[in-house]
């Protein structure tokens, strides 16, 4: 039963696929809510993306409490909880999820129900909370409403007769999800005498108060002073304040079961507040955490060098800025015989690496070099020592291994019933095997496949977009390791392996990913003075190989002596590209080699 307090509380989340209009809606909510002027919106908004900013995840929307009067005159406070957008950080959606009692589902008017939709609903239900479709775009020539009404009611099974119908873009309907959200949207319980139960959904670190910490309470009342107990990590401290998001911080004197808030307890590191742990009370703890916490671990890992003239310690003191602020981020110190000293990382997903990656370059202004992304394969040693290596070069010798497995993901692929051939041949060709196919309506199409990670890691999703124009979608999560025929394919230049080109593949596919690895480097590796083979190889079987032709390459040759000026640029041109190029052995590399053997090129 919910107190008095408690009835007027509603915790939600807005759930959509990407570009559905989520950060518009949730952006129209805080505006007809009345708590900020247009114009602290526009400032708020800008502040909280300053923020996102060092948080490394661009999200746009924060968890911000709103204040709804309804006209009958009666007050509620809606707490408006973010999630992130991307499958890399599913577990994180999950315990979002996990702080609410409902969640407004926005679908596009236009596009319909996509894989993300579903995936994002499904941790909803997990939940338990009450679903309120919401049909976005009505403004669009396109928006076809009675028809997405029917796609959710068939493909998730839930009432949408009574859909708000809106256009978050130009604020039409707005009110009636508010409406909806207060009727439909169950209120918190939780006893607030109860020893304290409070779930941390996000934290972030702040250089004056430290780490700030998301909560909901669930059970009990947390205050400034109180000694609190991390029940995952076992880690004690005291809670300096306690607050609001309106969407700023804002100090309050409690915060009881039902509301959500901050913690902070100058805590230095955001290890030390794990998404999805239980916060109590260290002299009366509760007698068990809350469910469903998981310990996150990296599932893809890439080498980061310092390209040359970069310092090492640089590209350290980067890394170690960005984990304070991020939990899922692991680093180590690795050295490479091609490119020296670096860092072996650990990331979520391939989205997470990009924007680690990106933003070490941007706002960091280092220059790097990424060598391609590698899952982590399980490997059982004959004398039954098991592996889990994440780095091709600690593979041991191939007489050593009795067996090798890698990790399955579960994928669903949502797409329109005319590229479904298309989807098929890829999936097979990523090694897939197929599930289910379902046809969701008579143009759409959802099809379950089993995919291995390391083939999903490498441009899948680039490549379902080109198959599909556009409009495929993917989601997947781990399912588990499987027992897969695998090897270490070492790329040779001028007969030294460069150990950062290594990578392991799946033996049937060794051959053709060696042909392609080798035909790109011979494209973006420029001439030498002397010729350069460059081989694929297994152990000490080449499986392909080509050369790239000796010539001396004179850039002034084209000027027809005159222009001094043009020849002036030119050869700036040419000091500039030798910065960015890398010695390794005794051939010159440029930095795009590491890219582009990353990518397969379906075409090719
Ligand atoms: N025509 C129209 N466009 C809209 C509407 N709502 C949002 N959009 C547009 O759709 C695009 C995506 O909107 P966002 O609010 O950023 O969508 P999102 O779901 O938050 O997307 P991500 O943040 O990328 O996950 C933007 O270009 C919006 O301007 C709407 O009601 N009508």
């Amino acid at each position: 039963m919910s107190s008095n307090r408690q009835q007027k509380i509603r915790n939600f989340s807005i759930i959509a696929h990407i570009d559905h209009g989520k950060s518009t809606l949730a952006d129209r909510l805080i505006e007809k809510t009345g708590l900020l002027t247009q114009r602290e919106m526009k400032n708020q908004i800008l502040d909280s993306m300053d923020l996102e900013r060092e948080r490394g995840i661009t999200i746009k929307l924060q968890t911000t409490r709103l204040i709804y009067k309804n006209n009958k005159g009666e007050e509620y406070i809606l707490n408006l909880i973010d999630t992130p957008g991307h499958v890399d950080f599913t577990y994180e959606v999950s315990r979002s999820l996990a702080a609410c009692e409902g969640a407004v589902l926005v679908v596009d008017a236009a596009q319909g129900v996509e894989a993300q939709t579903l995936a994002n609903v499904y941790l909803a239900l997990d939940q338990n909370l009450e679903i309120i479709p919401v049909i976005n775009k009505i403004d669009l020539p396109s928006a076809r409403p009675d028809e997405i009404k029917n796609e959710i009611e068939e493909i998730i099974g839930i009432d949408a007769s009574d859909a708000p119908l809106v256009s978050a873009k130009e604020g039409l309907n707005i009110e009636d999800v508010l409406e909806a959200i207060v009727k439909k949207v169950p209120a918190p319980t939780g006893d607030e005498d109860a020893p304290l139960k409070a779930l941390i959904f996000d934290s972030y670190y702040d250089s004056y108060k430290g780490v700030i910490a998301y909560v909901r309470v669930k059970e009990g009342t947390v205050r400034p002073g109180d000694k609190i107990l991390m029940m995952a990590t076992g880690k004690k401290f005291e809670v300096n304040e306690v607050g609001v998001f309106i969407p700023r911080p804002m100090a309050v004197d409690e915060l009881k079961a039902g509301e959500v808030g901050y913690i902070t307890a100058s805590i230095k590191n955001v290890k030390d507040t794990q998404v999805g742990d239980t916060i109590t009370s260290a002299s009366n703890p509760a007698k068990e955490p809350l469910p469903g916490y998981k310990k996150v671990v990296p599932m893809v890992y890439c080498g980061i060098y310092p390209a040359e003239g970069e310092k090492y310690e640089n590209v350290r003191d980067a890394l170690e800025k960005l984990q304070v602020n991020d939990a899922a981020l692991e680093f180590e110190p690795e050295t490479s015989n091609a490119l020296g000293f670096g860092f072996r990382c650990g990331f979520l997903g391939l989205l997470h690496m990009e924007i680690i990656q990106e933003r070490l370059e941007r706002e960091f202004n280092l220059d790097l070099i990424t060598t391609s992304p590698s899952v982590i394969y399980r490997v059982t040693k004959t004398n039954g020592e098991v592996l889990m290596v994440q780095n091709p070069t600690n593979l041991p010798p191939s007489q050593e291994i009795q067996f090798m497995e890698e990790p399955i993901v579960d994928a669903q692929i949502m797409l329109p019933n005319e590229y479904v051939g298309n989807v098929m041949e890829l999936c097979q060709d990523r090694r897939g095997i197929m599930k289910n196919m379902e046809y969701l309506d008579e143009k759409r199409v959802s099809l379950h496949y089993e995919l291995p990670l390391n083939e999903v890691v490498y441009d899948f999703f680039d490549a379902l977009k080109s198959k599909t124009r556009g409009y495929g979608s993917l989601d997947y999560e781990f399912k588990g390791y499987q027992r897969s025929k695998l090897v270490k394919m070492d790329i040779l230049l001028n007969k030294e392996v460069i150990d950062a080109f290594s990578m392991i593949v799946h033996e049937s596919k060794a051959e053709s990913r060696g042909r392609v690895v080798c035909e790109k480097l011979k494209d973006v590796i420029p001439r030498h003075m002397f010729a350069i083979p460059i081989q694929a190889a297994i152990g000490s079987k080449v499986i392909a190989r080509e050369t790239i032709k000796a010539m001396r390459k004179d850039v002034l040759a084209k000027c027809y002596g005159g222009d001094i000026s043009r020849k002036k640029k030119l050869l700036e041109k040419q000091k500039e590209g030798k910065k960015r190029m890398r010695q390794l052995g005794s051939v010159e590399v440029p930095q795009e080699a590491f890219m582009a053997v990353l990518k397969y090129d379906d075409n090719k």
